[in-house]
């Protein structure tokens, strides 16, 4: 189903950078005997890279980051990150690997009482020992990183939806991590702070030389930003390549997304009864 063929693949691997995270062969279930969300799943992320992982609601894309953060381990196969095996790691070394992820949660939810700095601030204070003055110099570059310096002493409920996501961003990589992780940083959004937000992902992962990993559905604006963007499909990649790439497949699977159609290969219910089940009737 892969859209683009393996030996161009391979030619131009070589010219990226290094691999930061690894999934190999990897299984998962939530709980024995429940459905399996992920089979033998297989991705690359790249140093340098804005990479999405796109695919039907359920799919299992948040279940990939919550696999590479740690707060799940798979049944078999691994998740490696820089190397070293996340679901092996000791809780000591867990968290030494998490404070090198940032991590932009569905929504970005702020500390509602704290201000726009003490948000930005709480990462540093918590994982560092930072004097004030400095701790004050990062928070406000950072603050700058996004456009938001003159908002520092305002509260969450005095700011708009797309600046709050952007104060997210900052406090997400506050402790410059070599991985940010971003789940639906465009949700709920109006176009404006969408194409913003998604700049700010793509220019932020630049000047840290950062590798960004996007769990997203708005094909537009990711598409526009990402380098290689992965299709999960029952578990799996059910196609994978650069923006590009996929935009010129005729895979019908790439197509339902690309094409926003309701139903395809991806199908529009959710796995269960048969209708006639549920409401008692021949159809
Ligand atoms: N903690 C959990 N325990 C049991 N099942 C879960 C848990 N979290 C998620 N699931 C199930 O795992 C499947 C994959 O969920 P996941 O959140 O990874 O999907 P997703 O692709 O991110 O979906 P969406 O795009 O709608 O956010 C879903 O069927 C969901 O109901």
């Amino acid at each position: 189903m892969n859209s683009v063929d393996s030996t161009s693949l391979d030619a131009s691997n070589q010219a990226l950078g290094e691999v930061i995270v690894s999934i190999k062969n990897v299984d998962f279930s939530y709980a024995p005997g429940e459905r399996q969300i992920l089979s033998g799943l297989n991705m690359d992320f790249r140093r340098g890279q804005v990479v999405a992982v796109m695919g039907g609601s359920g799919c299992g894309k948040t279940t990939i980051l919550r696999l590479i953060g740690g707060q799940f381990t798979a049944q078999s196969g691994q998740v490696l990150f820089e190397g070293k095996d996340i679901g092996k790691m000791t809780s000591n070394q867990l968290m030494a690997a998490r404070r090198r992820m940032g991590m932009l949660f569905q929504f970005g939810a702020l500390f509602t009482d704290l201000s726009v700095f003490e948000n930005v601030a709480f990462p540093l204070r918590e994982h560092t020992d930072l004097s004030e003055e400095l701790l004050r110099s990062l928070v406000l570059m950072k603050l700058n990183a996004v456009g938001l310096r003159g908002a520092r002493d305002l509260m969450p409920s005095q700011i708009s939806g797309g600046m709050a996501r952007r104060v997210a961003l900052a406090r997400a990589i506050a402790l410059d991590p070599p991985l940010i992780m971003y789940d639906e940083p465009f949700a709920g959004l109006d176009p404006i702070s969408l194409g913003i937000t998604a700049r700010l992902i793509r220019d932020l992962n630049n000047a840290l030389g950062a590798t960004s990993l996007l769990v997203t559905h708005d094909v537009e604006e990711t598409f526009e930003i990402a380098d290689y963007v992965y299709f999960i499909a029952k578990g799996r990649i059910g196609a994978q390549g650069t923006p590009d790439e996929l935009s010129r497949s005729t895979d019908p699977f790439v197509r339902q997304f690309l094409d926003a159609a309701p139903d395809g290969p991806v199908p529009f219910h959710y796995p269960g009864q048969s209708l006639a089940e549920d409401f008692g009737v021949s159809i």
